[in-house]
């Protein structure tokens, strides 16, 4: 098949990828011209394992196209994709602005009948409006074009993207048209190799499937660490009772793990969508803004502890981290509780060594110009630790799963180490640390 993907970030360039992989001609278009020169050269715009390989093997065949020409793609398509962000607006809401500006593009250079599949996560009802503001642009023109919409909302990871877009759990496809069905379900038919992946509904119930699913994840989540929070006062250890619990089929072990909040572009952005939309359309949910609420506590438990520990004042002291970006495995540092953290710390008048094996630049940009003075950035993960008073570990990169503790205890100068993931084993304290972890 012929494709064009409009919006070439994280979504767009890895779903274009893939499709690219299976034999299809895609067109990855973008607004953003050196977005699109670097990727012509093989230059990744982001960090996601394997990428670069897949990106560069699929323009040497000639499936994967990068261009700012819109008409030149969609002259060559007959499914469109669009996979422009949706960011969250200062009210909590979703922010259409790139959506609608994409619908007018489309409108004014599309030339014949096509398939308009929006991928990017948006509000329920977007789907049919955007298909209107497209056909009133192609009536301004004098044209008569048919457009068919399609809602088929992304669900990959970051850090394990083309793993999932490769062998995604489910495919959701919300359409009104049986052909448009068929015709979705044979491009994605490689990549699932049980045909009930493939879900199909209207275009409504999937674009809330994708909200549904998010809130649900981080209700999970919120619960889990409401619960380390309750542990942690009671004396349970909530290793333990994750443990206990997830072998409860109903329950399961995934995403329950409790930490220093989550972060990430989509999370927070989609659960304040689905109670923006809720309360737009009159219903109050009560869950949902308590999911945001246990978040925005659990970010600040890191440095609760460490204020426990040192005092209110921390100035005189130096504190390592480890980790930045939101998760491991990416550059990300959108939504990261490492922010949240540094910045306190800053302000109660601490000093920070930060390592991170990718994500230090992108935090260097992310991070308000005040506190990059009381930073300094290294390369090596024992090289953040020296002399500092604390370890503050906020991201469970691989790489710090089993360090070396003789050479942490060297170089710290307090065996004091604050663990946001709960990775380290709690017989560390035999060897003279002390450790504070969430919920044990
Ligand atoms: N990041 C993730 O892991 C996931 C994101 N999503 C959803 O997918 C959507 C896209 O997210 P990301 O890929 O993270 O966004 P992103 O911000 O990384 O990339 C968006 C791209 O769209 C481009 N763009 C904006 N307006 C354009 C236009 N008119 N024409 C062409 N290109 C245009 C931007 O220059 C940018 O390169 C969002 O709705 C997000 O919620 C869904 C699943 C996973
Ligand atoms: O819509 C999206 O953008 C994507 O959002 C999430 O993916 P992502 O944000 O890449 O990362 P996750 O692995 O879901 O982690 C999100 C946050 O939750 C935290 N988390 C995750 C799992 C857990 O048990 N505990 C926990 O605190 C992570 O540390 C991270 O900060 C969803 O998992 C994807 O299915 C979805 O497509």
């Amino acid at each position: 098949m012929k494709l064009t993907i409009i919006g070439t970030g994280y979504v767009g360039l890895v779903t274009g990828t893939c499709f690219a992989e299976m034999g299809n001609k895609v067109y990855c278009v973008d607004i953003d011209e050196k977005k699109i020169n670097d990727l012509k050269n093989n230059i990744m715009p982001i960090y996601e394992p394997n990428l670069d390989t897949l990106v560069r093997e699929n323009q040497e065949k000639h499936d994967l196209i990068f261009t700012t020409d819109l008409k030149e793609a969609l002259d060559d398509s007959n499914i469109i994709f669009l996979a422009v962000g949706t960011p969250m607006r200062e009210d909590g809401s979703a922010n259409l602005d790139y959506i609608y500006s994409a619908a007018d593009n489309i409108g004014n250079s599309i030339s014949k009948d096509s398939l308009v599949v929006i991928k990017s996560t948006v509000p329920i009802g977007t789907a049919f409006k955007v298909k209107e503001h497209i056909e009133e642009i192609i009536a301004s023109r004098g044209l008569d074009i048919n457009i068919d919409i399609a809602s088929n909302p992304e669900f990959l990871k970051e850090g394990v993207a083309i793993e999932d877009c490769m062998h995604p759990d489910r495919v959701i496809i919300g359409a009104e048209k049986e052909e448009v069905f068929d015709l979705l379900k044979d491009l994605y038919a490689p990549f699932v190799s049980k045909h009930d992946r493939i879900i199909t509904m209207d275009v409504k119930s999937s674009e809330m499937t994708k909200y549904v699913a998010n809130s649900m994840l981080a209700t999970k989540i919120s619960f889990m660490n409401e619960i380390a929070n309750i542990c942690e006062v009671t004396g349970a250890n909530v290793k333990n009772v994750r443990i206990g619990i997830g072998s409860d089929k109903r329950i399961g072990y995934d995403f329950i793990y409790a930490g220093c909040g989550y972060g990430g572009s989509c999370f927070p952005k989609d659960v304040q969508a689905l109670i923006n939309t809720s309360i737009d359309n009159g219903y109050t949910p009560e869950l949902l803004n308590h999911v945001e609420i246990v978040n925005a506590n659990q970010k600040k438990v890191l440095v609760n502890k460490v204020v426990k520990r040192f005092g209110e004042d921390l100035s005189g002291l130096t504190f390592s981290i480890w980790g930045l970006a939101f998760k491991p495995g990416t550059d990300d540092v959108r939504e990261a509780p490492s922010i949240e953290v540094i910045k306190s710390i800053i302000d109660k008048g601490g000093k920070i060594r930060a390592y991170d094996p990718k994500a230090i630049e992108t935090f260097k940009v992310a991070i308000d110009d005040k506190y990059i003075d009381s930073i300094e950035f290294v390369n090596y993960k024992y090289d953040a630790i020296n002399d500092a008073n604390a370890l503050i570990l906020v991201t469970e990169w691989k790489e710090f799963r089993n360090p070396d503790f003789e050479e942490i205890a060297e170089r710290l100068s307090e065996k004091i180490i604050f663990d946001g993931r709960n990775i380290f084993d709690s017989k560390i304290k035999e060897e003279g640390f002390e450790l504070y972890q969430i919920g044990c």
